[in-house]
């Protein structure tokens, strides 16, 4: 043993001394016109082909934004199997990716071919004095493989890597919530279009009260879109689907909002419109949106008049003030002093349609409206608003995922069954914003019984106003009836005396 260790020691010492030979007495010119020959020389006995992806790049020495992706790709099974690790914590991500040490390398298999990557470290001797000090030590990583898989890797492991990279940076980046900033204050150092904070609504899938079947479609819905991209592009239509949400207030229309966002790990921009002042700032914002987003106009009957131009006419002859809501009384009012929003539907259409093809990523616009009848058909026709939802009033089963999340109750009992009769046999309609207001526990020992029976009281109460409500609005009918019918009889008189 002790021999074998002289040997190759010995051998070392005499590689050293060519070599220093060799740099000493081999000039600098002659040197570098060797290194290809020798190089080409080993290729011929060497069978694997490497690239490079350098952290830094370009004549600015940007990061690589591939050499982030190729980090997110690897994070997962460089956790597992690198024995020394770098821990990357970046602006905007929520957790700490775990990337390979330098120097060190790992296996990856992809259709059956096997590749090898490895983490580098490239000491620069440059002395200059530089506003990147990154620069002097610049990562990269070496991807190796096997000269018979050039294709495979070229054509397909490279795009591979790129999607799953990104859906990696997708999933661990912070996501956002983003409301429009007013147009004045759009001008001026550091000021932007969009304002943020970190999105972090704790509405999923789960903890939505709805029917099991309904949620399931829409979930399916939205995972088909998400990796439609493909299908979308050989259709040649723009990557965007567009979602009516429509039901009275307090049935989960913004919950269901949040609950996308978080399936989908999108970005959430909630568009106050009327805060935007024409078509052309619409533009601008919304062409500041970036992929992976949901797009949300919020109760788009009150954001803004877009019925206006249809409805003008028949509202003059009416102008039946005390019809009107408040919101459309103060809406009117801006249109006459001029001081409202000029968004008008042809632009929100247009933008809809048109812009957004021009525009990459994929993106979900959601319209949530309290009355659906109002919107103008222009605006929800299908292939614009490509799927309506409609939220409703509390059934037996989103009851009893309130139940679960509310109580932790899981239980059939008897009031579970009262509550049953009452939802479905009697038919009484409550949100589940009200039903989860009565299964709120008020003191932290209040018992689930209790809960549960303040929820059959507030039904059976609801049943009564609501029968109450009827009768009123039959008693107005008449009253309107008998109005109408004494002018008809007073027109009626005054012309008889006319005549
Ligand atoms: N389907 C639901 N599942 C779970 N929670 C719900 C549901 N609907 C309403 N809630 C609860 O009620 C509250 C109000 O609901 P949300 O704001 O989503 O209603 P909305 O339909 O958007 O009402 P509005 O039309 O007034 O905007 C939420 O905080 C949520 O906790
Ligand atoms: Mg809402």
């Amino acid at each position: 043993m002790g021999e074998v260790w002289t040997n190759i020691g010995s051998a070392v010492a005499s590689l050293v001394f060519i070599y220093t030979i060799f740099e000493r007495f081999f000039p600098y010119h002659l040197r570098e016109n060797l290194e290809p020959l020798v190089q080409r020389f080993i290729n011929l006995f060497y069978p694997y082909i490497q690239i490079k992806f350098f952290e830094y790049s370009g004549e600015r020495f940007e990061r690589n934004d591939d050499y982030a992706t190729i980090q997110n790709y690897l994070s997962k099974d460089s956790s597992s199997r690198a024995k020394k690790l770098r821990a990357n914590t970046s602006k905007g991500s929520k957790s700490i990716v775990l990337s390979m040490d330098d120097h060190e390398e790992i296996t990856d298999e992809f259709k059956g071919v096997k590749v090898w990557w490895q983490s580098k470290k490239h000491q620069t001797d440059s002395r200059s004095i530089s506003y990147f000090p990154k620069t002097e030590e610049s990562r990269f990583y070496i991807l190796k493989f096997h000269v018979r898989d050039r294709q495979v890797i070229t054509n397909r492991y490279l795009d591979h890597i790129r999607k799953e990279g990104k859906k990696m940076e997708v999933k661990n980046r912070e996501r956002k919530l983003y409301s429009n900033n007013p147009s004045q204050n759009w001008s001026g150092y550091n000021q932007t279009k969009w304002s943020h904070v970190t999105f972090e609504h704790p509405a999923t899938f789960d903890t939505l009260a709805m029917e099991s079947e309904k949620k399931e479609e829409i979930k399916n819905d939205l995972t088909k879109f998400s990796n439609s991209q493909d299908c979308y592009k050989r259709i040649g239509k723009a990557w965007k689907r567009g979602y009516l949400l429509h039901g009275p207030p307090g049935t989960g229309k913004s919950t269901m909002v949040a609950a996308m966002a978080n399936f989908l790990d999108y970005d959430v921009y909630d568009l106050e419109l009327t805060t935007v002042k024409d078509n052309t700032e619409l533009r601008r914002l919304l062409i500041e949106t970036s992929g992976k987003s949901i797009i949300v106009i919020e109760d788009i009957d009150c954001s803004l008049d877009l019925t206006g131009q249809r409805k003008q006419k028949k509202e003059e002859e009416e102008d039946d003030e005390d019809e009107i809501s408040p919101i459309e009384k103060q809406m009117k009012k801006e249109k006459s002093e001029g001081t409202g929003s000029k968004v008008t539907l042809s632009g929100l259409l247009n933008f809809i349609d048109g812009l957004w093809s021009a525009c990459g990523g994929e993106r979900i616009i959601v319209f949530t409206t309290n009355f659906i009848d109002k919107l103008d058909p222009a605006l929800i026709r299908k292939g614009r608003m490509d799927k309506h939802i409609e939220m409703s009033y509390c059934g037996f089963e989103a009851f009893k995922v309130l139940a679960r999340n509310y109580l932790y109750a899981e239980e059939e009992g008897e009031l579970f069954q009262e509550i049953q009769r009452l939802l479905e046999v009697e038919k009484i309609k409550m949100t589940p914003a009200d039903v989860g207001e009565n299964l709120l526990m008020k003191t932290e020992h209040e018992a689930k019984e209790t809960c549960l029976n303040r929820l059959i009281v507030a039904l059976k109460e609801e049943k009564e106003e609501a029968k109450k409500r009827v009768e009123e609005e039959e008693k107005k009918k008449e009253k309107e009836k008998d109005i109408k019918r004494k002018r008809r009889d007073d027109d009626q008189r005054e012309k008889k005396e006319d005549i």
